[in-house]
């Protein structure tokens, strides 16, 4: 099936980002609503990214999973690419995450849970490091978390102070740029929980050498406010290991019993 631009009726602007907007659309014939995001070729060009673009949309086009957005397909004409995106209707988590300051830990234990089987799903696949930090995640209709994996690219609306270039979530291994593996996604999972439970990610700091630092260090500290079960501190903890091969395994993490204790077992946070 070869899709055109024809087959959609374009809506308001979604997010928008270094090589293109991204637009609620209607497809005419089912009436399916989808997340268009339209990419320009000279930007892609002058990027040398559509070698990474082609790899990104074949990797995706293959992964199916609940708290994985789908691409539906994609299509080109003269001079954009379009992206056929799963919308999700609740939006942006990061946004969620600001208005609330931080999540109760059965709202962190959830979505955390939704995602350690979102990895291990990749990992199943050999996908790794899916770029798990806040900004890159999205709310299905029914408050599942979807992994949107802007990855190579896109910043959506009013980034966040620390979008530009985020140390944050970088393990110790891609700080010091030596190899990585799949124990990447561990790390980068045990900085969110922390920020999902103290509303600020665990190595923050006011320059881009203290963070890298702090990473480095691992200078895991946890504030007296708000106050957090030793539960999750344990859990953060087993995963924010310097050592790679230390860290909890994601199927590990499944049976903790802070997740056991807290997490939905749909993956569904219903307040
Ligand atoms: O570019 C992205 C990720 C991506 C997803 C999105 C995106 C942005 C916003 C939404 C939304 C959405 N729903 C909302 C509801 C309320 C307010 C805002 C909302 N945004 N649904 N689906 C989306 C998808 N932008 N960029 N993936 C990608 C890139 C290259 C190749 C490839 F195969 C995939």
């Amino acid at each position: 099936k070869r899709w055109t631009l024809s087959d959609f009726d374009i809506g308001k602007p979604l997010g928008r980002g270094k090589f293109g907007h991204v637009y609620l659309a209607r497809e005419k014939r089912s009436n399916h609503i989808v997340a268009l995001k339209v990419l320009f070729k000279s930007q892609l060009q002058q990027s040398q990214v559509e070698h990474q673009l082609r790899r990104e949309v074949e990797i995706q086009s293959h992964l199916r999973h609940p708290n994985i957005l789908r691409l539906y397909g994609y299509f080109y004409d003269q001079k954009r690419v379009y992206l056929i995106l799963e919308y999700a209707a609740r939006g942006e988590l990061y946004k969620e995450l600001q208005k609330c300051k931080y999540f109760s830990e059965r709202r962190a234990a959830t979505y955390v849970a939704s995602l350690a089987r979102a990895l291990i799903y990749c990992h199943g696949k050999h996908v790794i490091h899916r770029d798990i930090k806040p900004e890159n995640l999205l709310i299905g209709a029914q408050g599942e978390l979807k992994i949107a994996d802007f990855g190579w690219s896109v910043h959506t609306f009013n980034r966040r102070r620390t979008m530009c270039g985020t140390l944050d979530y970088l393990p110790p291994e891609m700080v010091e740029s030596v190899e990585h593996d799949a124990s990447v996604d561990i790390w980068s999972l045990g900085v969110l929980c922390y920020e999902f439970l103290y509303g600020v990610p665990p190595f923050e700091a006011r320059e881009h050498s203290d963070t890298y630092r702090r990473i480095v260090q691992v200078d895991l500290k946890f504030p007296p406010k708000p106050i957090v079960s030793s539960s999750a501190k344990d859990l953060i903890s087993q995963m924010l290991v310097k050592a790679s091969t230390q860290r909890l395994a994601l199927h590990k993490l499944l049976e903790h019993p802070w997740i056991v204790q807290n997490a939905d077992p749909s993956g569904i946070y219903r307040g």
